[in-house]
């Protein structure tokens, strides 16, 4: 366990506080109180967040324009019948639950431009919002801790070109929580500028997680393969500077905003190409189990046999399967030292371990498997 025996819990799907503290939960079975204590770590590196455009700072949210949201603005200005209007409350209606669900009056952040596919994958999980666009997956984070947004959406992983490791590491150096996650089939285009034919294309640029999952088709092309930020930046890049030798690989939606040519769609190695993103804000969602709930969390293990498979094991023995097993290098303790009898003295590298379990916090199995854990 990391710094004394604690266990690190990063944060679940709208389970557990990503931040430093610590999270009592009941023990229905027992009736009684547990703490797991989480602490809050940073590799004491400076956040290197740049800042906010003074016009994507947002107007603060008023007490007015809630009320209006939730369409009962009437019942908190009068609160009861009126016998001169007979006038009463106007009652919420279904649709006027969804609105918020959908996204109605909320900023999400996400990384890269207008025509990316974490925009994409905002818009899914909240259709209605308002999203706001980042330069660094740094800022997005920031984004929300600042309240200038609040909620972000970041790319985890993809299933053909795996973990989006910078984003694991920034999970542990920001305060924010997990509350949902999306899946988002990403479906990459090859595109230039208008009359710029594929033979024509001497380089292409996209983000490199994009490069990756169209690597077959690109070596192909023999082409110069070029890092950007993010693939809808690519693409704006093509068109703002009239590059005639270059391709960008991106989404529709890019081509159609920075006016550029698809000259092939599905560019992407493996036909089922899809990326999860989980969606970040400043509050965790309360565990429940009127849903599937997925909990995450973050620890390190002393040295010791086969201390991995025990650790494991705390899950499997109450019949919770895994979804994600990760390990990140522990920065803070990169290496350490073991002394053996057999072997003297000898450097491991140390990790980190998250784990991704299908149970919701309100379970006594996963109450006790975290117990156990610890
Ligand atoms: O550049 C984008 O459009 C992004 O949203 C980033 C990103 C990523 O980081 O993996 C998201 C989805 C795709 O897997 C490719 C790129």
């Amino acid at each position: 366990m990391l710094d004394g025996g604690k266990m690190i819990s990063l944060d679940g799907v709208g389970i557990l506080g990503g931040g430093g503290g610590l999270i009592c939960l009941k023990r229905r079975d027992l009736g009684r109180s547990y703490g797991v204590c989480f602490l809050k770590w940073r590799y004491g590196r400076p956040l290197c967040a740049k800042p906010v455009e003074d016009e994507s700072v947002p107007v603060p949210i008023s007490a007015a324009e809630l009320s209006r949201v939730a369409g009962n603005a009437e019942a908190l200005e009068r609160g009861r019948w009126n016998r001169e209007s007979n006038a009463l409350p106007r009652q919420l209606s279904a649709t006027d639950l969804v609105a918020p669900s959908q996204g109605l009056n909320i900023r999400v952040a996400y990384q890269g431009l207008p025509g990316a596919f974490s925009e994409a994958a905002a818009l899914k999980a909240y259709p209605l919002c308002e999203t706001v666009p980042c330069e660094e997956f740094d800022v997005t984070f920031k984004a929300v801790e600042m309240s200038v947004v609040d909620r972000a959406v970041l790319p985890i992983e993809n299933s053909s070109d795996g973990s989006i490791h910078r984003n694991y590491d920034l999970l542990l150096s920001h305060r924010l929580h997990i509350v949902g996650e999306v899946q988002l089939a990403v479906n990459h285009c090859l595109m230039a500028l208008p009359g710029v034919k594929k033979e024509g294309i001497k380089r292409v640029l996209s983000h490199p997680n994009a490069l990756a999952q169209c690597e077959f088709k690109l070596n192909k092309l023999e082409v110069i393969q070029q890092n950007m930020h993010d693939t809808a930046g690519a693409a704006q890049i093509i068109a703002s500077d009239n590059l005639r030798d270059a391709g960008a690989i991106a989404s529709v939606q890019a081509a159609e905003i920075y006016g550029l040519n698809i000259l092939e769609k599905g560019m992407q190695d493996l036909s089922d190409n899809v990326t999860r993103f989980l969606i970040l804000a400043r509050e965790p969602i309360i565990p429940g189990t009127d849903r599937p709930f997925k909990t995450s969390i973050v620890f390190t293990l002393d040295e010791g046999p086969g201390v991995l498979f025990k650790a494991l094991a705390v899950f499997s023995l109450r019949n919770i399967s895994l979804t994600k097993i990760e390990s990140r290098p522990q920065r803070k303790r990169p290496l350490k030292v073991v002394t053996d009898s057999n072997h003297g003295t000898a450097k491991y590298f140390d990790y980190l371990f998250y784990i991704d379990f299908e149970a919701s916090m309100i379970e006594p199995r996963a109450q006790n498997a975290l117990a156990h854990l610890q």
